[in-house]
């Protein structure tokens, strides 16, 4: 892994941190409108493929770095939070659902934080899948939300999987301590006692 932070897939990881206040503007103003809807949809669906394009450049012109498996999932966890609690206030999406993938995620990113002294828990499959079915439960909550069963089943499916995954992550973490923290001396051996 590359230490640097400044390359083009980080950049992009950037620009997609940028586009979350811009996000949250047009859902909080025009949220209520199909047209807000369609204009926040454009932007997030912009956002969201900066999230797969940024992970193939990095693999693809080996520029993974240890700064952006840490930033890479905040900025997706900051783009995904802002949709949902929009969402949310608008009666798209449960707030239930909302709170617990908060919770996740909140969670996931203190665990990441107090564990990196012993090494960078990248994203995992499970995990991008879990982002993969958060976008496609936003997409689905902005283009159709007329499609309430096939909301209310995907919404179901995706804050299970969430919980899962953070689960998995828990472990993780448990592991990588384990593993790194430094092994107990052995009990200093006393000389053995003269003859008296
Ligand atoms: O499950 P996380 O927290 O590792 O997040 C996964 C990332 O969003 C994938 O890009």
């Amino acid at each position: 892994m590359t230490r640097g932070m400044w390359t083009l897939p980080n950049a992009l990881t950037g620009l997609r941190l940028l586009a979350v206040p811009f996000l949250g503007a047009v859902l909080a103003v025009a949220g209520d409108t199909p047209g807000g809807r369609w204009v926040a949809l454009a932007l997030f669906a912009a956002a969201s493929l900066t999230d797969l394009a940024d992970g193939w450049l990095a693999r693809r012109w080996g520029q993974c770095t240890d700064f952006g498996a840490l930033v890479d999932p905040i900025a997706d966890k900051a783009l995904v939070a802002t949709a949902l609690v929009c969402l949310s206030a608008r009666d798209l999406v449960p707030w239930w659902a909302t709170v617990v993938v908060l919770a996740r995620e909140v969670a996931v990113t203190v665990l990441r934080l107090t564990v990196l002294q012993h090494g960078v828990i990248p994203a995992s499959r499970g995990g991008k899948l879990k982002t993969a079915a958060q976008t496609t439960m936003i997409v689905l909550a902005l283009a159709a939300p007329e499609w309430t069963a096939v909301l209310t089943a995907v919404v179901v499916l995706t804050v299970a999987w969430t919980v899962l995954t953070g689960l998995d992550y828990g472990a993780k973490a448990a592991a990588l301590t384990r593993a790194r923290r430094p092994a107990l001396q052995p009990p200093a051996v006393s000389p053995p006692h003269a003859p008296g």
